[in-house]
C-alpha cells in the first residue's frame, strides 16, 4: 500500500508538514499549490527537500476551471496549464489535478470537455506529464465522478486520466459500486476523507469538516472495497480539510492519519477477503470482555482519601500486589487498584496528573493479538519490567499518557489475582457489579483522535456525538462501546467548563469519573449513605422536570429524589444514576442501574448533573487586580 497526504490536511510551515508527514511513515505528499506559493522556497528545493525527506510527490493539484471554456478564455487556461507543467518538473512530479470547473462562463456537454482533456493530454505528453481529472461534489457541469469519468473515456487519450475523491463521491450520496466498472489503471489517484453527517452545502461542508477515514460518517471503506475491485495500486492519499487539524500538532495529525488508512485497509480486506489489498497481515478487530480493573496512581499522603471512597462506595481491601505498594479494593466483578510506588509509571504518572486512574486493564479473548493489532495500527507499545515470578502483561499508552493492558482467560494472563497478587474474599458491599463505563476528558481537538483509536483498534462502535451544556460553554460527548469496554470522550472547548477546569486541574486529558454498575440503585444508594458516601445533591426542579417528561409515579420520584438519582430512557428500558459529590481535582464517581439493555449514559441529564457539581465547587477563579 503506498500512503500519501495533502499538505492542506495538516498545519505548520512547509518544513513542519514535510518533517511531521515523514515521520509518521507516508511514501508521499501530495502538493497543494497554494501551500507551495506560500512556502516561498523554489520548485527545485522543494522537489529536493521532498525526495529528502524520503518522500515522493504523488500530486500536484489543484488545477482549477479548465473545462469548457469559451475563447479566449479557453486559451488562456491552456497557457496556464502549460506554464504548471513546467513547474511540475521543477518539483519532480508527473501528476497533476484538475477539479471540475466552478466558472461562470464555463460550458456543459460531455463531448466538449472531452475535446478540450484530449488536446490538454496531448500538452501534457509534451511535458512528460499526466492529468487527472475529479469531480468536485459542487462543480458547475460535472459533479459527479461517472460525469468525469465519461469525459475521461471519451478524451480517450493515455495521459488523461480519473481521479477519485471518496468525499466527493460519498458526500454527494453517488452509490461507490460505480467505481467497479471503471478500468483500474484508467485511475490514476485516489483521494480518502471522511466527514461527520451533518446536513449542509457541499462545499462549505468538505472545506470544513472533512477528517480522516473512520472519523466520520461516510462509507469509506465501501469506496475503498470498489476503487480495489477496479485493480487500481496507486497511492492512497489523504485531502483533509479541516480547520481543527489546521491548528492541531502536525506530527499527531500525520499519525492518525496513517493509522486511518491502515485501519480502512483493513476494514476493506475483512470485508471483502476476495480483493487485493496490499496490507502486512495482523490480527483482526476484538470485543473487549469486560474491564478487569482500573488502577489508580496515588501517593502514600493522598492515598487515605481515595481509599476512603471506595470505602465509602463499598468496596473492600482486598489483596496486595505480591512486590509493588499496590492494593487491590473489591465489589462484586468492579476491582480497583490503589498504587503508591513513587516511581515508575505511577509514580510518574501520578506526579503528571495528581491522584488519577493511570490503567484500565481489558479482558480479551486474545490479549497478545490484541496488542499486536495495537500496534499495527500505530499504539505505542509500553514496555513491561516485570519481575521473575510475576506476569509480563501487554500494553500500549492511551490517553493522557495513561496505559492500556491486555489481559485474557486463555494464558496465563488469566491467573493475574493469583500469580501477581495475594488475595482474599470480599464481602458483597454496597452491591456493585462491576465497572460499567469509563470517561475520559480531553482537549474538544483530542476527541477525533481518540475516538479513532478506540475504533480502529477495537470492534467497536461509536454513538453519535452529543453536546452537553456546562454553564460555561458546551462540552461535547462522545461515547465509543467495544463489548464490555464503554468509554465515554469528553471534549472541552472552553476553559470554564467543569470538563475544562479538570484538564486544566489535572494537566492535561485523563479520566474524569468511573462508573460502577449496580442491579438495585436505591438499595447500594442506602447502602452507600450508611457508609459515609458525599452524594451529589440535586435540586428539586429536576425532579418536578423529570416526573412530568416521563409520567413517573409520585412514589418512584420521591425515592429517586430522597437518593439524588436522576432518570432517562430509551426504547429498551429504564436508567437510573447518581453521583459522589466532586473530589479535590475534579474526579468523580458515578453509580448507574441499566435496565433492559438500555445502552445510553443518561446525557439528557448532563447539564444538570454539572450545574449540581459547579454549585459544589469553587467558583471559576477571577481575575486579580
Ligand atoms: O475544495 C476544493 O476546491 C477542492 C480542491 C481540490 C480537491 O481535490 C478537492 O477535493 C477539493
Ligand atoms: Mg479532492
Amino acid at each position: 500500500m503506498k500512503t500519501s497526504i495533502a499538505t492542506v490536511s495538516i498545519s505548520g510551515s512547509f518544513t513542519e508538514k514535510l518533517d511531521a508527514i515523514a515521520a509518521a511513515g507516508f511514501d508521499g505528499i501530495e502538493i497543494f499549490e497554494q501551500d507551495f506559493i506560500a512556502s516561498d522556497h523554489a520548485p527545485q528545493d522543494v522537489g529536493r527537500m521532498v525526495r529528502e525527506a524520503g518522500l515522493e510527490i504523488t500530486l500536484f493539484q489543484p488545477f482549477r476551471d479548465f473545462e469548457g471554456l469559451p475563447e479566449p478564455l479557453r486559451a488562456r487556461a491552456f497557457a496556464r496549464a502549460e506554464r504548471k507543467f513546467e513547474l511540475m518538473n521543477q518539483l519532480g512530479t508527473d501528476l497533476i489535478l484538475v477539479c471540475s470547473s466552478v466558472h461562470p462562463a464555463a460550458l456543459g456537454g460531455i463531448s466538449r470537455m472531452a475535446d478540450d482533456f484530449a488536446e490538454l493530454g496531448e500538452l501534457a505528453r509534451k511535458h512528460g506529464v499526466r492529468v487527472g481529472f475529479e469531480a468536485l461534489c459542487w462543480g458547475r457541469h460535472i459533479n459527479d465522478h461517472r460525469d468525469a469519468w465519461e469525459v475521461v473515456r471519451r478524451a480517450d487519450h493515455p495521459n488523461v486520466g480519473l481521479i477519485l475523491d471518496s468525499f466527493h463521491t460519498l458526500g454527494r450520496g453517488v452509490d461507490p459500486a460505480s467505481i467497479r466498472s471503471i478500468p483500474g489503471d484508467r485511475i490514476f489517484f485516489v483521494q480518502l476523507a471522511d466527514a461527520p453527517a451533518i446536513p449542509m452545502d457541499l462545499l462549505y461542508w468538505s472545506r470544513h469538516f472533512r477528517n480522516m477515514p473512520g472519523e466520520g460518517d461516510l462509507d469509506v471503506s465501501g469506496f475503498m472495497r470498489a476503487v480495489a475491485a477496479t485493480g487500481y495500486d496507486g497511492p492512497l492519499s489523504l485531502e483533509i480539510f479541516n480547520d481543527q487539524f489546521r491548528a492541531g500538532l502536525p506530527r499527531l495529525v500525520a499519525q492518525d492519519g496513517h493509522r486511518s488508512l491502515i485501519a480502512t485497509m483493513d476494514k476493506v480486506r475483512r470485508e471483502e477477503p476476495a480483493l487485493p489489498v496490499d496490507l502486512p497481515p495482523f490480527p483482526a478487530p476484538e470485543q473487549v470482555e469486560r474491564i478487569e480493573f482500573i488502577e489508580f496512581a496515588t501517593s502514600e499522603a493522598d492515598a487515605p482519601a481515595l481509599e476512603t471512597m471506595l470505602g465509602a462506595l463499598g468496596f473492600s481491601r482486598a489483596g496486595r500486589h505480591v512486590s509493588k505498594p499496590v492494593t487491590l479494593w473489591r465489589q462484586g466483578g468492579a476491582n480497583v487498584l490503589v498504587n503508591t510506588d513513587s516511581e515508575g509509571f505511577a509514580g510518574s504518572s501520578y506526579v503528571a496528573h495528581g491522584t488519577t486512574v493511570s490503567e484500565i486493564a481489558l479482558m480479551m479473548p486474545d490479549a497478545r493479538a490484541a496488542f499486536d493489532r495495537a500496534t499495527a495500527l500505530l499504539a505505542r507499545p509500553h514496555p513491561q519490567a516485570n519481575r521473575e515470578g510475576e506476569l509480563s502483561i501487554p500494553a500500549i499508552r492511551g490517553v493522557g499518557g495513561s496505559m492500556i493492558r491486555f489481559l485474557d482467560a486463555t494464558s496465563d494472563l488469566g491467573r493475574i489475582w493469583d500469580v501477581d497478587f495475594t488475595t482474599e474474599a470480599a464481602p458483597p458491599g454496597a452491591g456493585l457489579t462491576g465497572i460499567d463505563h469509563i470517561a475520559q476528558t480531553m482537549a474538544y481537538d483530542e476527541m477525533l483522535s481518540w475516538s479513532l483509536f478506540y475504533t480502529s483498534i477495537f470492534d467497536a462502535k461509536k454513538a453519535p456525538m452529543v453536546d452537553v451544556a456546562d454553564p460555561a460553554g458546551l462540552v461535547r460527548s462522545q461515547a465509543v462501546q467495544s463489548g464490555g469496554l464503554r468509554v465515554t470522550l469528553n471534549g472541552a472547548e472552553a476553559r470554564g467548563t467543569l470538563a475544562g477546569r479538570f484538564i486544566a486541574d489535572s494537566f492535561g486529558s485523563s479520566v474524569q469519573h468511573v462508573a460502577l454498575a449496580t442491579d438495585d440503585i436505591f438499595a447500594t444508594a442506602d447502602a452507600m449513605a450508611a457508609r459515609g458516601f458525599p452524594v451529589l445533591q440535586i435540586g428539586a426542579n429536576y425532579y418536578d422536570d423529570v416526573a412530568a417528561r416521563f409520567g413517573l409515579s409520585a412514589d418512584l420520584v420521591a425515592r429517586m429524589h430522597a437518593a439524588n438519582v436522576l432518570y432517562d430512557e430509551d426504547e429498551r428500558g429504564r436508567f437510573f444514576q447518581f453521583y459522589s459529590a466532586t473530589q479535590p481535582g475534579g474526579f468523580f464517581f458515578e453509580i448507574i442501574q441499566r435496565e433492559n439493555g438500555y445502552q445510553g449514559y443518561g446525557a439528557p441529564n448532563a447539564p444538570f448533573r454539572i450545574a449540581a457539581q459547579k454549585r459544589g465547587t469553587r467558583p471559576a477563579a477571577v481575575p486579580r487586580r
